[in-house]
């Protein structure tokens, strides 16, 4: 089951997990299977596979769902400009300004490579006043230092869908096709 996940030419091919019948539902059970209890109030997702994983995502959490653009939102938005990322492009990422003083936010996305636009979003959630409670990723390949930044709050840490956490990070075990080439 599930086998539609493919690294393509550098990649990370989760479009393909998510087009399989029972894979929707899959990818966001093991995303959010362990945030049940966190007491979440928004989901953050960034454009545009984070919008597919994320949004279901905040629908099973019972939170909110704010959208990270890479582009111009309606209203009053926040701006910020990422770091280079795994293309080596920077973008300028737009948030709304929905969650407020300590609401607890996850951002939720299918893949971290650089981890630049994780940063960069991170950043939006903290000008707000708002408190990072993690990332739930299907791919985590988040450098050590980027992941340290990332977790500034006491609490906060990075999940990976998959029992164990023992799916998509780095060697990607015991998923066919899913080894980084
Ligand atoms: O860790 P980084 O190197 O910063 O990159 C991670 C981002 O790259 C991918 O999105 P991508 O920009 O490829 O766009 P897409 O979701 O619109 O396909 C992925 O969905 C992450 O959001």
């Amino acid at each position: 089951m599930l086998a539609g996940f493919r690294w393509v030419d550098g990649h990370a091919d989760v479009w393909a997990l998510l087009a399989e019948g029972r894979g929707p539902a899959a990818v966001v059970r093991g995303l959010t299977a362990s945030w049940a209890d966190a007491g979440t109030t928004h989901v953050v997702g960034l454009e545009a596979r984070g919008f597919a994983v994320g949004g279901p995502a905040a629908v099973v959490l019972g939170a909110g769902f704010v959208p990270v653009r890479k582009g111009l939102l309606p209203g009053r938005s926040l701006a910020t400009t990422s770091a280079e990322d795994h293309r080596g492009v920077r973008h300028e990422l737009h948030v709304q300004a929905v969650p407020g003083p300590g609401d607890p936010v996850l951002l939720v996305d299918d893949w971290a490579e650089r981890g630049s636009q994780a940063e960069a979003t991170a950043e939006l959630v903290r000008r707000q006043g708002a408190e990072l409670l993690g990332l739930a990723l299907v791919v985590d390949e988040l450098p050590d230092a980027v992941r340290a930044a990332l977790l500034q709050e006491p609490a906060a840490s990075v999940r990976r869908w998959g029992a164990g956490g023992s799916f998509f990070s780095g060697g990607c075990a015991g998923w066919p096709g899913g080894r980084r080439p």
